[in-house]
């Protein structure tokens, strides 16, 4: 016999109350990598996004991203193809220790107004691990073979 255990961290939500009644995030495939997020926008007032305007949209949950990990704000790519919806601060970066509502920076790239409408999947969030580092300053980098050459150096 196997005996399997649930190995992944837990993400606790917390529901707001301009969340309620809605889907919870949710993968929306069994491989899928990012939770998809909803907005939580007035369902008798929908957002228009006009081209060019950016918008915080609420997502109408406080996440309690695990520590150690996390939360990466990303677009959805059927959005930014279709509509040219994306995240203006991609990926936006979710602390393990903020305690206030998850939103959305979402900005309209694309040449028509977007009606973003409640419950519309917006964005999807990455849970991923973090680590932070101790800062120490030197007085000289040790030599690579690299060296200082970037931003194209090793050619094409
Ligand atoms: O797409 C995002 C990005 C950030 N946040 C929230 C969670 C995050 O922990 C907090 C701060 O984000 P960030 O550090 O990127 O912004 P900041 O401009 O540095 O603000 P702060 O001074 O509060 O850290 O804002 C979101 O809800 N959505
Ligand atoms: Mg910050």
């Amino acid at each position: 016999m196997t005996i399997h255990h649930d190995t992944r961290p837990t993400l606790n939500l917390i529901r707001l109350a301009n969340g309620e009644g809605l889907d919870l995030p949710a993968y929306e495939s069994k491989g899928a990598a990012g939770m998809d997020l909803r907005a939580a926008v007035d369902e008798a007032t929908p957002l228009t996004l006009l081209p060019g305007k950016r918008a915080l949209v609420p997502t109408g949950f406080i996440f309690e991203i695990p520590e150690g990990f996390e939360g990466q704000v990303r677009p959805r790519s059927g959005l930014a193809f279709k509509n040219g919806i994306t995240c203006l601060n991609s990926p936006g970066t979710v602390d393990s220790d903020y305690r206030g509502e998850v939103k959305v920076l979402l900005i309209n790239l694309g040449d028509e107004p977007f009606v973003i409408s409640r419950g519309m999947r917006i964005a999807q969030m990455v849970i991923a691990p973090v680590t932070q580092a101790r800062v120490a300053e030197i007085t000289e980098a040790s030599e690579t073979m690299r060296g200082a050459g970037g931003f194209g150096s090793t050619g094409v």
